[in-house]
């Protein structure tokens, strides 16, 4: 059925069943002005909000409609993993041609509840309006951390070591096999179409006592920026470092492009990029999914790169610039 035959408020009455996955905190889910929810003694509140449009974040050719709810979801929650914090609740906008089939935007929502399951999160209210245009989803996220622990991106400091999670490039080397239509990349393909936050190790990392910390949207050369220019500190890493998969290694090969690129300009990873003192190096390198890439000195807050023919250049902000040609 279309979305226009259904109507605004019987849509919304058939989402609103299973978004529940924490009741202790909720006092009013979806059905009133506002919801109500908890807040618990001796933390702090997150609050962050991150929107996906059709055709700029995501395309039906390359994504089902589950995974962009997923990854939406994925997004939001990787904002909280950042800043080291516990997910609670959501609230989701959505503005949607009236032509559109709800089957499509059940999909959508089932992507969004998967994920508010698996990680306790609410979906606790929200908003559906029409457009004339591409689909348009916004979550507002909002999270909790212990108070005065949230790790920041101004916390970087001289002599600190920088570190990442898990593999860089890896969302855009799926992309990049789907937009060329390229088979052999199984593993990367999901990393675009089903990214997973972070969440469990930006609590691990906070903990620890991780000084710095950034999610990778834009790619990792913009991250680190953000880092050096938010701490005033420079930035130095050693492209060798970087984890890669093999499947950037061979996508690169395959298109004659540099395999680094996908890590520094390809974005949508949604690891972590930090900044820890030296003596956690040891601890950081036990939990088995961190690659210390580089370090932190005292200078302009610039980043620069050992390259692999051991070259030192300036690593720009680039990355992926909404506004930029
Ligand atoms: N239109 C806006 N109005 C007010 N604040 C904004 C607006 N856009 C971004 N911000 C704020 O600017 C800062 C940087 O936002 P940005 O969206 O770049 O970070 P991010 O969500 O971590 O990255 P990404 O959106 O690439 O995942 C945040 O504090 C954000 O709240
Ligand atoms: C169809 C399609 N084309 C291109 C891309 C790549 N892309 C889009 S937005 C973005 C950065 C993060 O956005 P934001 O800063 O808004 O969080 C990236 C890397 C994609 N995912 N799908
Ligand atoms: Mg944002
Ligand atoms: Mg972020
Ligand atoms: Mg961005």
């Amino acid at each position: 059925m279309e979305l226009k035959n259904l109507g605004e408020f019987n849509f919304i009455h058939s989402i609103e069943s299973d978004t529940i996955y924490d009741p202790n905190t909720v006092v009013q889910g979806i059905g009133d002005d506002c919801a109500v929810y908890k807040v618990t003694e001796g933390y702090e509140q997150l609050v962050s909000t991150d929107t996906m449009v059709e055709g700029v974040h995501f395309s039906f050719q390359y994504m089902m409609p589950y995974d962009v709810g997923y990854r939406l979801m994925t997004a939001n929650l990787s904002d909280i993993a950042a800043m080291g914090g516990i997910p609670r609740q959501v609230v989701l906008s959505v503005a949607a041609p009236g032509h559109i089939d709800t089957r499509i935007l059940e999909e959508i929502y089932r992507g969004v509840k998967e994920q508010c399951q698996h990680y306790h999160v609410n979906l606790i209210g929200g908003d559906t309006v029409s457009i004339d245009g591409p689909m348009v989803w916004t979550i507002t996220i909002i999270g909790e951390i212990p108070q005065g622990k949230a790790v920041l991106r101004s916390g970087a400091q001289p002599g600190d070591v920088v570190g990442v999670t898990n593999y860089i490039g890896y969302a855009a080397t799926g992309l990049g096999s789907l937009s060329y239509n390229l088979d052999g990349y199984p593993m990367t393909r999901i990393g675009h179409q089903r990214p997973e936050p972070q969440i469990e190790l930006g609590i691990t990392l906070r903990e620890l006592g991780v000084h710095s910390m950034n999610d990778i949207s834009d790619g990792l050369s913009s991250e680190l920026n953000e880092i050096a220019k938010s701490s005033r500190v420079s930035i130095i890493i050693d492209e060798t470092l970087i984890p890669l998969h093999e499947e950037t290694y061979k996508l690169a090969e395959a298109l004659q492009t540099n395999p680094i690129d996908y890590a520094l300009l390809g974005g949508e990873d949604f690891q972590l990029v930090f900044t820890a003192p030296k003596e956690l190096s040891k601890a950081l390198e036990n939990l088995g999914s961190i690659t210390l890439i580089g370090e932190v000195i005292e200078g302009e807050p610039v980043v620069q790169s050992v390259t692999k023919a051991k070259e030192i250049r300036l690593l720009e902000a680039k990355g992926y610039n909404h506004f930029h040609e």
